[in-house]
């Protein structure tokens, strides 16, 4: 199952002006992502919702290639260019350089190229040329193996640690360990406490070893690149692949079991899912989202990962009556709306050029997450409501923040949040020193935002911590 982590919100204007290939390509792999591959240079839109919106079934074979021929892209360049294949196979390849390169990919650096005879026909044809072309490179970069090649051209890629979120509905972090070290990892154990010490740990992490994250103590963390989307842990449901910082949004919150949960944008699921382990199946989660399509993400993932006492519910947020009964109960509200997603960083904008993002957008996600986070705290019952975002822009966090705490600070205050943690918000604002923010290449994390308005009448459960 591909596992969309984050929403995307513009998936506008997809298709790109191609070279006409033989409708006989129209289901091929390559075809389909290098389309998604010029597209996503052109900044029509990131990586992931190219992905989500192409045709091609296999969503995740699709994002992987086109993860790697955007991360490579200079080197593949380079090397197609020096081959000049595109100005002999002007039937075959069209011109198309995107789809030169991806082939270049598979036949060099992957498993070759896989199925379209065509594409295998062509590559064939090259291989002595592009073998002779890879000795000279190597030659003249003096290294041993082609692979080596990659490491070259990737200096600049920042990668981030797996994060593996243990779900403790089906199964104990313990015996996920256990598991593990069954396979043959290797359990590190953290000398020092501090988080320096920790990043520290992480960096220096072999290929095979893992340790148990400093905050979130369900998460596990394994080098950059590990792989377990076919571990029988992940398809079981025992496990899920959720990025570090997106597990703050839950942890914070920390709905006390048998309470009632609203998660206001839901789909596709990491949060909600959290939440029910960390209620561990006592109480009630109502799981709102608009989008049909992420809905039936959503459901899967209830499904598979055990959460029971998740309603989920078809509808815009802003819709719902915070005087309908059904709500009566809650006291705890998450909003993780729809951002610009700025801070992902497997989205690829890293190796991409520059970011899409233009004020016009961000001012309407601003005005959109205002309204969203107000609504929420309108809900008669509520005592605890995080607010997050996988955005670096200040327009859809702090400025987010200070203009709701201005209208709402009668009756709510800003916890602040984990005291110890030292990345906060951006300076100038006021909530600056409440929040969290996460930096891909401090943090080892996505760039990430949480804060937490605790109503101000009542008292504030397990929480010494200063507030504003
Ligand atoms: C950032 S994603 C949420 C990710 C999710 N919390 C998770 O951890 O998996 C935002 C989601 O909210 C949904 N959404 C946006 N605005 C909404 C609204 N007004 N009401 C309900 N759902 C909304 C989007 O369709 C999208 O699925």
């Amino acid at each position: 199952m591909f596992c969309w982590e984050h929403d995307c919100c513009y998936t506008a204007g997809l298709s790109e002006t191609f070279p006409t290939l033989p409708p006989s390509m129209a289901e091929n792999l390559y075809v389909h992502a290098a389309e998604i591959f010029t597209n996503a240079l052109a900044k029509k839109a990131h990586v992931k919702n190219l992905v989500y919106a192409s045709e091609y079934p296999n969503k995740r074979k699709l994002f992987a290639l086109v993860c790697q021929g955007l991360k490579h892209k200079n080197i593949l360049h380079e090397i197609a260019t020096s081959l000049n294949i595109l100005n002999n196979e002007t039937y075959a390849l069209r011109q198309n350089m995107p789809l030169l390169q991806l082939l270049l990919y598979d036949k060099i650096f992957g498993k070759g190229i896989c199925g379209s005879r065509r594409f295998k026909n062509v590559m064939r044809k090259y291989r002595d040329k592009i073998n002779n072309h890879c000795e000279l490179l190597l030659k003249e970069k003096g290294i041993d193996d082609v692979k080596e090649l990659l490491t070259c051209d990737n200096a600049s890629v920042l990668t981030l640690p797996r994060y593996i979120r243990v779900n403790t509905l089906k199964v104990r972090t313990k015996a996920v360990c256990s598991i593990f070290k069954e396979n043959g990892y290797k359990r590190i154990h953290r000398k020092g406490k501090t988080y320096e010490e920790f990043l520290n740990a992480i960096q220096f992490m072999n290929s095979g070893e893992f340790l148990r994250d400093l905050h979130i103590p369900t998460l596990l963390v394994f080098p950059a690149g590990s792989e377990f989307h076919e571990h029988p842990l992940f398809l079981s449901g025992k496990i899920v692949l959720q990025e570090k910082a997106s597990c703050f949004p839950a942890f914070v919150l920390s709905p006390t079991e048998g309470s009632t949960v609203i998660d206001c944008c839901a789909a596709p699921g990491n949060k909600t899912t959290h939440l029910a382990a960390l209620m561990n199946n006592v109480g009630k989660i109502y799981a709102i989202e608009r989008d049909a399509r992420r809905m039936e993400t959503l459901k899967d993932f209830i499904t598979k990962t055990g959460s029971e006492i998740v309603e989920t519910i078809w509808e815009d947020f802003m819709m719902l009556d915070p005087a309908d009964p059904r709500f009566k109960d809650v006291e705890f509200i998450l909003v993780d709306p729809s951002c610009t997603g700025s801070g992902i960083i497997s989205r690829m904008d890293n190796v991409l050029d520059s970011n899409p993002t233009t004020s016009d957008r961000l001012q309407k996600l601003y005005f959109i997450q205002r309204n969203l986070l107000r609504h929420a705290l309108s809900f008669p019952g509520v005592k605890r409501v995080v607010y997050s975002t996988c955005s670096v822009f200040p327009e859809e966090n702090e400025q987010v923040i200070d203009t709701i705490f201005e209208r709402f600070q009668k009756e709510y205050c800003l916890e602040e949040i984990m005291p110890d943690f030292p990345h906060r918000g951006l300076e100038g604002y006021q909530c600056s020193k409440y929040c969290l923010r996460f930096t891909s290449e401090i943090d080892k994390t996505n760039g990430f935002f949480v804060a937490c308005f605790v109503r101000r009448a009542l008292p504030i459960v397990e929480s010494n911590h200063e507030q504003l």
